[in-house]
């Protein structure tokens, strides 16, 4: 029994990422009229956010979030029930406006190191096989929404238990993935 609840689908282990898996479908929290996103691929570099910008299940500290290609993801129900959360956002995340979840985040800005890449939620799926977290980033950020500094040690440690190396901002390959892109574009 641990009294740090990170994230719902991290706090007990979690399943390794499956062979083979090839998606499946996201659904909103709505009893009724669910929004469906079908993902026709398997999502990748699946990790722990702790920013303000990114969803959150009830109680939990952090949002869990991978990404999909954008051509891989298709909203299949409800689409009118989504609305962009900040407009003016690198990610734009569209919403629920009934019961609040966020079902994808897309990014619009072609010149963007991660263009071509949408965000999203695989707690969100009844489906089995998701790639499975692999890290935890902008931990710090979680004290910007109320957490008390002093808790930070302990949560660090909990998720090094879990196996999920912790970072302040993204981990190690993909801050040199985003650095490498933008020295491309200062090459141009
Ligand atoms: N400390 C900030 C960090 C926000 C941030 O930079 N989030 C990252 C990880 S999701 C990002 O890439 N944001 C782009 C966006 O939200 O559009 C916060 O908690 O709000
Ligand atoms: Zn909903
Ligand atoms: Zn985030």
């Amino acid at each position: 029994m641990h009294m740090i609840k990170l994230h719902p689908a991290i706090d007990n282990g979690f399943p390794a990422t499956q062979e083979n898996f090839d998606g499946g479908l996201l659904h909103c929290q709505c009893t009724t009229d669910k929004v469906t996103v079908k993902l026709s691929a398997q999502t990748a570099h699946n990790h722990a956010c702790g920013c303000s910008k990114c969803w959150k299940p009830q109680g939990a500290l952090f949002s869990q979030v991978a990404v999909v290609p954008r051509t891989h993801l298709a909203v299949i129900s409800n689409q009118d029930k989504l609305a962009i959360v900040d407009e003016s956002a690198a990610i734009q995340r569209h919403a629920c406006q009934v019961c609040g979840t966020h079902m994808y985040g897309r990014i619009e800005n072609e010149s963007h190191p991660f263009y071509g890449l949408d965000f999203v939620h695989t707690e969100l799926s009844d489906d089995k096989g998701w790639s499975a977290p692999q890290f935890a980033a902008f931990v710090s950020s979680i004290i910007e929404t109320g957490t008390d500094p002093q808790t930070m040690d302990a949560v660090r440690a909990r998720f090094v238990q879990l196996g999920l190396p912790t970072y302040d901002c993204l981990s190690p390959a993909l801050m040199d993935a985003i650095a490498t892109h933008i020295a491309a574009q200062n090459n141009a």
